[in-house]
């Protein structure tokens, strides 16, 4: 990858299904230590364009590259692998493990090893230590030993976040990681993601509801509407933007 070379680049991409046109021709690409959020009304495409970045989905055309490199036709694995890694809207913590245990899991796989609750002696002492940096980067270092099933759903979404940085990614994709969290618990995971960005100068895509956030944290949005992208810009010029103002009225209308 050179200097200039984006991390993550999507060219061209598009999706029909069926007679659908569910992505139409988005270019979009993002550079080493960006933070972009996504938004849009609902039904835009924004899920749809993180699986396509994610390889959940193949699309019907265009490009996907990671650091220059095509991953268009790589399966989930070897994306995460080659240094995606994403959160969904549905949790996917083993809600009987400890936070300490589900992210020492994540770090083991990470790190090589299997799925198991097994420690090996190495590289488990690895995997921990690995963990409990990661849980303290998000602020939940407090919580090693606290069953997940039992956090709140904000803790849930910080200890999400550190499972996926357990891997060490190179570009983080958040999926409305404010989704289902109780509004008092809001500023503290914004901290915990404005953290990623600002002090670990990681690559953050988030795709948010809540607007307000996103223009707070972002250092770009980029806004779909139809399966399209309408506006990519700062956030002040996005929100300038007529288009961007009328495919909210006309959503909300
Ligand atoms: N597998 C599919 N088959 C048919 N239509 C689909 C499929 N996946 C997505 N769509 C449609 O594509 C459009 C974009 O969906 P998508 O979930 O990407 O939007 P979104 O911007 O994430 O919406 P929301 O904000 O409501 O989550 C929607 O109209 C959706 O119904």
């Amino acid at each position: 990858m050179t200097a200039n070379q984006p991390v993550l680049a999507v060219e061209h991409l598009s999706l029909r299904i069926g007679g659908a046109r569910i992505l139409e021709d988005v270019t979009l690409s993002v550079t080493e230590g960006e933070m972009l959020g996504v938004i849009g009304p609902n039904g835009a495409g924004k899920t749809t364009l993180f699986n396509l970045v994610s390889g959940v989905i193949a699309p019907t055309s265009g490009a996907i590259r990671l650091a220059g490199r095509d991953v268009t036709n790589e399966q989930i694995h070897a994306r995460a692998r080659a240094g995606l890694g994403r959160t969904f809207q549905t949790s996917s913590l083993f809600n009987g493990l400890s936070a300490l245990e589900n992210v020492r899991l994540a770090a083991q796989v990470a790190l090589g090893g299997s799925l198991s609750i097994v420690r090996f002696p190495h590289r488990g002492d690895q995997a921990t230590t690995r963990a409990m940096e990661r849980l303290d980067e998000v602020g939940l270092a407090h919580h090693a030993k606290t069953e997940a099933g039992v956090l709140s759903h904000g803790d849930k979404r910080k200890l999400e976040i550190a499972m996926l940085l357990a891997a060490d990614p190179r570009v983080i994709l958040l999926d409305e990681p404010m989704a289902g969290v109780a509004s008092g618990d809001v500023p503290g995971l914004v901290e915990v993601i404005r953290g990623l960005h600002k002090d670990a100068g990681r690559t953050v895509l988030m795709v948010e509801h809540h607007i307000d956030v996103v223009l707070g944290l972002v250092d770009r949005v980029a806004v779909m509407h139809h399966g399209q992208l309408l506006a990519d810009g700062t956030p002040d010029e996005v929100m300038a933007n007529p288009a961007v103002q009328g495919a909210y009225l006309g959503d909300a209308a």
